[in-house]
């Protein structure tokens, strides 16, 4: 799938492949260019900009003189070493793209090597500290050039020829067969000493051998092993390896309509999507993560539960600001380019329940028996219960941090149910000390409302908002968190109709802009794991057929080397939103490992543990629900 681009501006969303060291990561095209890369965090200001703009933002292309798109791309197996080969008339060349695991200080490698003939290159750096905001003072020595602006400097080491014009750095050189010629580029604050020197070759192999170590761990995932795997390798890349954060996506302002103002800096930590992407390693039997995760959530909310927010930093910052980068031209017009989220100061009621949710998985996952009983979150966790106790009745931004007026959001209240069910369980089945009674018949009291004022009798589903008529994707998970079993006739009533009025083309919208007041003008794209949700629900139905459909269908969504970004447009085909999200990677996981072993799990138990909950144990599981909910 090829992105068509207008010319000078930035290529497809979907032609980017991802390289990252655990602390930030870079974006690179298929035509060779680097155009996104922040340093030295995810959430530090971008040396190469050129996503957001012209190459003038900033860019490092390595390609054929002649340019053009890559003849092929792929990953080294289990890894996130990246190489990109192009047979041209001249010649046969590969570009091999990869950064060390982190030091001290941050490296960019890049590899050129002749396979075949003798093929022409060229090499053309532009560094713009700050989004492209700032030129650097670049001076040549004896290993390359350094360039210094700032708090920044960069040096780029290579036998390679480099030239100044232009305020680029150009290399231009010929790569014969079995000829090696590397670039390797370190970022190092400007008031340090220059730091040590890598040796690209075995940088590589160190680089491989950590990834491939890593991704052997991954249990079986049966027939779609291989796009679990790419996924995961994914997500750990998200992870920030200093604090145990993971971010959403490395982008910000990748629109989710091209041309609009949907465009958001992702380069956050939200409870919502660590923790779910939390259980897609846990399934996959990543616990260290998962445990390097769970410790930065409980430093991250530690303090007043009433000062909880829905996003941190990676450090678990909490002033995130939003602002308007003025200068650069947005990616393909779409403007503005954001830095920050506001969203960061909304009340989303889900979030409460997911981090207990997500707690009590971990709990079952990481402690053993003896650990379970004296949790060292517990008084966290009755923290967070007493203070949502207070406030589950009141109308929030919901799960798709809407602008618009607050409303009392279905799915939200789900979640409310979701964290006293959860809080109930650990008491009544742990022992762990609690007013077990209390939050019992408050979870009663929830369920009740929410059949009472979420549910449309008339037409037989679920409803965005009490009292509304707009359906919302986020129904598709009444029965993944267990609040009706999956062949309850209302949870197959809310398939029914999310099939019918919130999908294009089979792929399912996260709501319809036109009904649902977000605040924003202009629409969006079909939202991945919405669509991966769909699978979950359809299998949990008894219609696994369709369900493996969707989900190969899904598969087929991914670029050339396995990554989603957050949407996807049926019309012109292309991807959409930040890239490559976790979002997207985790739901991928979940419902490839469920479709593997048959069956729909409940999101407090860990997926290879999980007993049936599909249709063959539906009857159980109902009476469990019944009793759970009485
Ligand atoms: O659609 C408006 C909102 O879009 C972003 O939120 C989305 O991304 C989050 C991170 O993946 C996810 O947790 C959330 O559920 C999605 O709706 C953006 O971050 C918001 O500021 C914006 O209001």
């Amino acid at each position: 799938m090829s992105g068509g681009t207008a010319p000078g501006g930035p290529a497809g969303i979907e032609d980017y492949a991802m390289i990252g060291d655990l602390h930030t990561a870079a974006l690179v095209s298929t035509e060779g260019s680097i155009d996104w890369l922040c340093l030295p965090r995810f959430d530090s200001p971008a040396c190469f900009a050129a996503l957001l703009d012209t190459p003038d933002a900033g860019r490092w292309l390595l390609a054929p003189v002649d340019g053009g798109r890559c003849t092929r791309r792929s990953y080294r197996p289990g890894t996130l070493v990246l190489v990109s080969e192009w047979e041209t008339d001249k010649g046969h060349v590969r570009v091999t793209d990869f950064m060390p695991p982190r030091d001290e200080v941050a490296d960019v490698v890049r590899i050129v090597e002749g396979i075949r003939g003798s093929v022409r290159m060229r090499g053309e750096l532009v560094l713009r500290f700050d989004y492209g905001h700032v030129v650097p003072w670049v001076r040549r020595d004896q290993q390359g050039i350094r360039a210094v602006a700032g708090p920044d400097s960069v040096y780029v080491e290579t036998a390679a020829p480099l030239k100044g014009v232009d305020m680029r750095t150009i290399s231009e050189f010929t790569v014969g067969e079995g000829e090696s010629v590397p670039f390797v580029l370190t970022w190092a604050p400007s008031h340090q000493p220059r730091p040590r020197s890598v040796e690209p070759a075995a940088a590589r192999s160190d680089t491989e051998q950590f990834w491939t170590e890593w991704s052997q761990r991954c249990a079986d995932a049966g027939p779609y092993h291989a796009a679990v795997e790419r996924s995961l390798i994914t997500l750990k890349a998200l992870s920030y390896a200093p604090t145990g954060g993971i971010v959403a996506a490395p982008t910000t302002s990748l629109p989710e309509q091209l041309g609009g103002p949907r465009n958001w800096d992702y380069r956050y930590c939200w409870l919502r999507d660590a923790t779910l992407t939390l259980q897609s390693l846990l399934a996959a039997g990543y616990t260290e993560e998962a445990a390097a995760w769970r410790d930065w959530l409980l430093r991250a909310v530690a303090g007043d539960p009433a000062d909880l927010q829905i996003m941190y930093g990676l450090h678990g910052e909490r002033r995130l600001p939003e602002n308007a980068l003025t200068w650069l031209s947005g990616y393909q017009g779409s403007l503005p380019v954001r830095t920050g989220n506001a969203a960061a100061e909304q009340l989303q009621l889900d979030v409460w329940g997911e981090v207990l949710d997500c707690l009590s998985l971990t709990r079952a996952g990481l402690l053993d028996g003896g650990a379970r009983k004296r949790d060292d979150s517990w008084p966290l966790q009755l923290a967070l219960m007493n203070h949502l106790e207070e406030i589950w009745h009141r109308p929030d931004n919901g799960l798709w941090e809407m602008r618009g007026p607050r409303r009392h959001f279905t799915h939200s209240k789900v979640m409310a149910w979701v964290a006293a069910d959860r809080m109930v369980k650990a008491i009544g089945d742990l022992g762990l000390p609690g007013p077990l009674e209390r939050w019992a018949a408050l979870r009663d009291t929830i369920h009740r409302e929410v059949m009472e004022r979420g549910f449309d009798a008339g037409r037989n589903t679920f409803v965005q908002a009490y009292g509304g008529r707009e359906l919302d994707a986020s129904l598709l998970l009444i029965p993944k968190v267990g609040f009706l079993p999956h062949d309850d006739p209302r949870v197959i009533g809310t398939i029914e109709a999310i099939q019918r009025e919130l999908t294009v083309d089979g792929l399912v919208l996260r709501y319809r802009n036109e009904e649902s007041d977000d605040g924003l003008p202009g629409g969006e794209g079909v939202f991945l794991a919405c669509s991966f949700w769909l699978v979950d629900a359809l299998l949990g139905a008894g219609r696994a057929g369709e369900a493996t459909e969707l989900f190969e269908r899904l598969l087929s969504l991914r670029n050339d080397v396995g990554l989603l970004s957050e949407e996807w447009d049926p019309r012109t085909r292309r991807q959409l939103g930040n890239m490559p999200q976790a979002f997207s990677h985790f739901a991928l996981v979940t419902s490839a490992m469920q479709l593997d072993r048959g069956r729909a799990h409940r999101s407090n138990v860990p997926i290879g543990n999980a007993p049936g909950t599909g249709p063959s144990s539906g009857p159980a599981l109902a009476e469990r629900a019944a009793t759970e909910n009485n």
